[in-house]
C-alpha cells in the first residue's frame, strides 16, 4: 500500500485544500498528518509546540508520516515542516511528491500570520515566513517528483494542474 500522491510545501501552499480536493478527484481518501499528530496527542498543534517543543513535535511528526506513508494508499498532505527530518525525506523517495509553492505575498495573505500557526507566532511574522520560504525551497524541491506554482491560482485550477503534472510524471520513463 502507497500514496497516490503525498503533498509537501510551506504553510499556506494550500496542502490541506488542494490535498483533500485531489482526493475528490481522483475518488480515494484523504489523510494530512497533522490531523493525525492532533488525533493521537489529543491537543492542538500550537499546545504541542507550547508546551513540549518543536523538537518534540518534530518526533511526534516523524513518526506520524512513517506511520501514514505505510499505511495510507490514498491522498496524503504532510505538515508544512515534516520534510525536515532527513529519515522522513529518505521515506518519501520514490513515492509520487507534488510540492506546492507559493510566494510571500500570497502565502502571507493566506496563512493570515496567525497564532494557531506556531512557527510564524513571532515578533515579525513576515520575516519569518520569509525565511522559511527560502531555507525550504531547496529541501521541497530535493523530495519533490512535481512541482505547482500556485500563486494567483484558485484551488480548482491548482487540482487541474496538479493532475496533469502527475500524469506527465508518471508517464516518464524512470530513471
Ligand atoms: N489556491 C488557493 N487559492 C486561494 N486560497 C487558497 C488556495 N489554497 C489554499 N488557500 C487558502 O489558504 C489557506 C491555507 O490553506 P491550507 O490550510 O490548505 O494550507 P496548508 O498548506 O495546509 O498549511 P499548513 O502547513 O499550515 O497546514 C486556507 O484558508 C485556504 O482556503
Ligand atoms: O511549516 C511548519 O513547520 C508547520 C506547518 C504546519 O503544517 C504544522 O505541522 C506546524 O504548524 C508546523
Ligand atoms: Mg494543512
Amino acid at each position: 500500500m502507497a500514496p497516490q500522491a503525498v503533498v509537501v510545501g510551506p504553510p499556506g501552499a494550500g496542502k490541506t485544500t488542494i490535498g483533500r480536493l485531489l482526493a475528490q478527484r481522483l475518488d480515494v481518501s484523504f489523510r494530512d498528518t497533522d490531523d493525525d499528530i492532533v488525533r493521537t496527542a489529543g491537543r492542538a498543534i500550537a499546545d504541542i509546540f507550547a508546551n513540549d517543543g518543536e523538537p518534540a513535535f518534530r518526533a511526534m511528526e516523524e513518526e506520524a508520516v512513517a506511520t501514514a506513508l505505510r499505511e495510507h494508499d490514498g491522498v496524503l498532505a504532510l505538515g508544512g515542516g515534516a520534510v525536515l527530518s532527513e529519515r522522513t525525506r529518505e521515506r518519501l523517495a520514490g513515492h509520487p511528491v507534488v510540492f506546492l509553492s507559493v510566494g510571500l505575498a500570497e502565502g502571507a495573505r493566506r496563512v493570515g500570520l496567525s497564532t494557531a500557526r506556531p512557527l510564524l507566532a513571532g515578533v515579525n511574522p513576515r520575516a519569518t515566513f520569509r525565511a522559511l520560504l527560502e531555507a525550504r525551497l531547496p529541501i521541497y524541491r530535493s523530495v519533490a517528483s512535481v512541482e505547482v506554482a500556485t500563486d494567483g491560482l484558485g484551488p480548482a485550477e491548482v487540482v487541474e494542474r496538479v493532475v496533469a503534472a502527475l500524469t506527465a510524471d508518471s508517464a516518464r520513463p524512470s530513471s
